[in-house]
């Protein structure tokens, strides 16, 4: 075990613990090929060039006569020598004529400018043209978009609805993507029940589960669960060992702190190794982090906003390295502080925040209660504010802003 705080008192910081989970994540290696249409959201095993120019040869951004630009004269009338539809074969233009297209038509051999419709007046069989257009005007060269060996994915990309675009303008229908992650969901407490079920006194809904199992699914991951979990270490060992056979990455809420009735920590050690425990954030500060007979496990705190923020903030990168994801952090966007706050903590603070829009400053505040025990608020708020150790906030402070969308809690 090494680098481990857990029995040390000492929190360890944020960014030290991002880093010690980035660095464990192995990525998947296995691949599998897809149809594009089952593509969206998989991460894409290999680059992807372009075998063929998009578009394939030039045509009109317009619909309009095409011309050669040498042939232009103040008030000339051009006969009409040929009409090309979009998706037809064009004859090379006849010198000194015009050539009736579409927007998409192919430019015939020999034609360099297109006119657009409302520039041109029909004289009888011919056409005239108002003003003295320019030579490649209204053009779409061949490989303006796409040129033949571009590069145009790289591997490790989240396929977003604009890649499988790309991908089917250059005619490719599957690519080779790396396997679904199997997650384990394990959700520890006697407390607990499923919705749908009497809640009798001393009970509550196990809502980490429909948080956690939401959050997988945005990232394409297939979960499986034990169920509920009891306060037992036998109970909590018994769901652990069965969970690593079964999963590539074991996540598990509550249990992780330090009353008796907490069991995560010392099953895990067990069964396995505990190679980080507790970080100086707020909410969430019990997460852990190890193995269980090999298979990686991290621990998230029992309350609903601590499993929100620590699964978004940390679990979220681990998986996404794990994907095969190359870019696994996510942006974050200045906003102002829209309140006060004299006292720093000193804890890094993840704050559940509603963004507002004061003649075009974007101000945060926090949403109404950030009780790691409320996620009522998480429902209010737009994303997460950050606000370092020690830092007592002043009205338009400059900090980081994640929108919930940017990391997948949409
Ligand atoms: N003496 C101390 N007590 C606590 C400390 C501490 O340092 N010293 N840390 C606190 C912090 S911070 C957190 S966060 C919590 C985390 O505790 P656990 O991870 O052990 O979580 P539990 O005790 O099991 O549960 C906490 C809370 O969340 C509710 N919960 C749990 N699971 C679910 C679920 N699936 N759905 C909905 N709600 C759930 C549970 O009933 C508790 O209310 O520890 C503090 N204590
Ligand atoms: O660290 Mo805990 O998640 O604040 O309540």
């Amino acid at each position: 075990m090494s680098g481990c705080s857990c029995d040390s008192g000492k929190l360890q910081s944020f960014e030290s613990g991002l880093e010690q989970l980035i660095n464990a994540a192995n990525s998947v290696q296995e691949t599998e090929v897809v149809e594009l249409q089952e593509a969206l959201g998989r991460v894409l095993a290999r680059d992807i060039h372009s075998t063929l120019s998009v578009p394939p040869a030039d045509n009109s951004a317009m619909d309009g006569y095409a011309v050669c630009a040498k042939d232009l004269e103040e008030g000339k009338v051009f006969q009409i020598s040929q009409r090309v539809a979009a998706g037809h074969a064009a004859d090379a233009i006849q010198r000194g004529t015009a050539v009736r297209l579409f927007t998409g038509s192919e430019i015939p051999h020999g034609a360099d400018t297109v006119i657009m419709q409302e520039e041109a007046q029909l004289e009888g069989e011919g056409v005239r043209f108002v003003g003295l257009p320019h030579k490649g005007d209204n053009i779409r060269k061949a490989g303006q978009d796409i040129n033949i060996g571009d590069k145009v994915i790289t591997q490790g990309t989240i396929l977003a609805p604009q890649h499988l675009g790309v991908l089917a303008s250059i005619g490719v229908a599957d690519v080779s993507v790396y396997r679904r992650l199997c997650v384990a969901v394990l959700n520890t407490g006697d407390e607990l029940v499923m919705p749908g079920m009497p809640c009798p006194q001393g009970k509550i809904y196990n809502s980490n589960f429909f948080t956690l199992t939401g959050l997988l699914s945005r990232l394409g991951c297939e979960v499986w669960t034990p169920g509920i979990v009891k306060d037992t270490p036998e109970a909590t060992q018994q769901a652990l060992a069965q969970a690593a056979g079964h999963a590539d990455l074991i996540i598990s809420s509550g249990g992780v702190s330090v009353g008796e009735e907490d069991h995560i920590k010392s099953a895990v050690e067990a069964l396995g190794s505990l190679n980080l425990w507790r970080l100086a954030i707020k909410p969430g500060k019990p997460l852990a982090f190890g193995e269980v007979k090999g298979t990686p496990f991290i621990g998230l705190p029992g309350n609903p906003s601590s499993v929100l923020v620590t699964f978004l903030m940390l679990a979220r990168p681990y998986l996404l390295k794990m994907q095969g994801v190359h870019h696994v952090l996510p942006r974050h966007y200045q906003v102002q502080a829209g309140f006060d706050r004299s006292k720093g903590g000193s804890r890094k603070e993840f704050v559940r925040v509603i963004v507002r829009n004061d003649n075009g400053t974007l101000f945060a505040a926090p949403a109404h209660s950030q009780s790691s025990g409320v996620l009522s608020s998480a429902v209010m708020a737009d994303g997460l504010l950050v606000i370092p150790e020690h830092h007592r906030v002043s009205h338009g402070d400059r900090l980081a802003f994640i929108p919930f969308s940017e990391i997948g809690a949409v």
